[in-house]
């Protein structure tokens, strides 16, 4: 599903509206569900200050103040930009009925309030015109003050105030969540590389009657908009189907990057991982790989030959590579006849040797920006959502570009932003996980782009749920830590519970 404009958004709300919903019932049902939904991703309750405008926004967050308090046990309180009786009716009412008299004078005290604390940005949703006007600005700026030196976290409700939502154009006082609710549909500038360090994560509130298709080329990967990968395993269910994963990988410098890539693939749902790594850094691989995987040291990559699996990982951790290992790389991946994961040095090695045509259909690749701008010198000028497109009908194989904002496409194929994840995977290994994540799910039988969107979805989240613990911080935050989490994000995708 792509994501939507704001005309398009209005005319989702007008066709709802022509089926019978009134704007205050699509307001509760917007609230409530948003409600819920930052209840369950913020799970241990302190205080929540809504940042309130006078618009419909303010509406929304008026009711999740109710939620958040009522079911989750969240102190409740409000910051109003301006008093009750010149804000719209509706949010009157929603006022009245949250049953808090005396909104706050002064910037909370994070001295005086419970812990955690959470500011609601409702400030301004799709009625914003230009940039944040006062008394809005001065809001804003005490939001982002009480982030960044009181350790308070930002849940922006449809927007982050400030930014336009069709452009991802920001403004200067516009506000820095966390993470950005999008209500019923994804908004298409919030997708955008330049919006991302101002929305954060994002999630969409699936408010039914507001779903639209919009008709742009950008889609967000989030369980509300994707429809797989749900079901529970059948019954009978044997490791034969969850399928055999081939990963090539490991040096003697670089042990740790195979050692992550078959923990994804183990994590990840994989029933028979078969690590082959170079026999020289055997010994200290096989010593530090969890007791499931098989793990061979060879000689040769052409050692692989004929053997049978359902798909295969090739490049974390080879490192600097002799003439050898790079003529078997290369044949390797070139004569592949099931789906394979191409990351860090297999994508040098074809950066260097030029040789791109051997890609096809059967290939995933999974850049970061420097191994992509190896690969594609040609596309550096163009945005990212733009070369990733160019990429990808070039090579026609699926690309995944990493990022804050991973992008996940295929050749005539739209783009899809992954939705999770968090500043604290900013670590070396992160992408060794995904790797083998994304291993597993296609030997599960998920299609290259289904693979790459859903194992990127699930390293992000399982971050994001790592750092729920208390014992773990941004800075802290290591990939084998995101790797016992996954459990927990394959529940989240299948409940659409985030
Ligand atoms: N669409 C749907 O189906 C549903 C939408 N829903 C929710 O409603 C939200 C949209 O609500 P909305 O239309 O009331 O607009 P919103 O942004 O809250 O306030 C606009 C007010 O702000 C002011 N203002 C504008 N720009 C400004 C600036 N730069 N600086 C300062 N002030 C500025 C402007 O005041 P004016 O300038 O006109 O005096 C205007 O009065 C939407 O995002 C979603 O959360 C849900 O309830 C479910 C159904
Ligand atoms: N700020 C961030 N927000 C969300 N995800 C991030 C962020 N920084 C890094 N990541 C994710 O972490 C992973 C890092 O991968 P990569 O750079 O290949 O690491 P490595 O090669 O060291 O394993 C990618 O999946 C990337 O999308």
């Amino acid at each position: 599903m792509g994501s939507v404009t704001i005309a398009e958004m209005l005319a989702a709300e007008s066709s709802a509206m022509a089926d019978g919903w009134t704007e205050e019932q699509l307001l509760d049902l917007a609230g409530e569900r948003l409600g819920r939904a930052i209840g369950r991703y913020f799970p241990h309750p302190g205080t929540v200050v809504g940042y309130l405008g006078k618009g419909h926004n303010a509406g929304d967050t008026l009711v999740a103040l109710r939620i958040l308090r009522d079911e989750f046990g969240w102190d409740a309180t409000i910051r109003n930009a301006w008093p009750v009786h010149e804000c719209s009716p509706l949010v009157r009412k929603k006022w009245d009925e949250l049953g808090i008299d005396i909104p706050l004078e002064h910037p909370p005290s994070s001295a005086d309030v419970k812990k955690p604390l959470l500011l609601l940005d409702g400030l301004l949703g799709t009625g914003t015109s230009g940039p944040l006007r006062e008394p809005l600005s001065s809001l804003a700026a005490e939001m982002s003050s009480l982030r960044n030196h009181s350790g308070a976290r930002i849940a922006s409700v449809d927007l982050p105030s400030g930014i336009n939502a069709d452009t991802g154009e920001i403004s200067p006082d516009t506000v820095t969540a966390d993470i950005t609710f999008m209500i019923g549909n994804a908004k298409h500038g919030l997708l955008t590389a330049s919006a991302s360090s101002v929305t954060g994560a994002l999630a969409v509130v699936d408010v039914p009657p507001l779903a639209a298709s919009g008709k742009s080329g950008l889609g967000i990967v989030s369980p509300q908009t994707l429809p797989f990968g749900k079901s529970p395993r059948p019954f009978d269910f044997h490791k034969g189907q969850a399928g055999r994963v081939a990963i090539l990988a490991g040096s003697e410098d670089y042990t740790g990057a195979a050692v992550l890539a078959a923990t994804g693939a183990l994590s990840g749902g994989g029933g028979l991982i078969t690590l082959f790594t170079p026999r020289s850094a055997h010994a200290l691989v096989a010593a530090r790989c969890p007791p499931e995987i098989i793990v061979r040291g060879i000689e040769n990559p052409m050692e692989m030959s004929g053997l049978r699996y359902d798909s295969l990982v090739v490049g974390c951790g080879l490192g600097e590579m002799n003439d050898t290992w790079s003529a078997a790389l290369t044949d390797l991946i070139a004569r592949t006849e099931v789906p394979t994961v191409v990351d860090a040095d297999a994508l040098n090695h074809i950066a260097k040797t030029g040789k791109t045509a051997i890609l096809n259909d059967r290939h995933i690749l999974t850049p970061h920006p420097g191994e992509f701008a190896r690969l594609a010198p040609d596309l550096t000028g163009f945005s990212r959502e733009e070369a990733v497109v160019r990429f990808a009908n070039r090579v026609s194989a699926t690309l995944l570009l990493k990022g804050s904002r991973t992008l996940v496409t295929a050749a005539n194929q739209p783009v899809f932003c992954n939705s999770t994840g968090t500043p604290g995977m900013a670590t070396g290994g992160q992408g060794d996980l995904l790797t083998g994540v994304i291993g597993a799910r296609l030997a599960n039988g998920d299609t290259p782009v289904q693979a790459a969107a859903l194992s990127a979805w699930l390293c992000g989240r399982a971050a994001e749920i790592a750092l729920n613990e208390r014992h773990l911080s941004e800075e802290s935050l290591a990939p084998s830590d995101v790797s016992h989490f996954l459990g927990a994000a394959f529940r989240d995708w299948k409940s659409a519970d985030r």
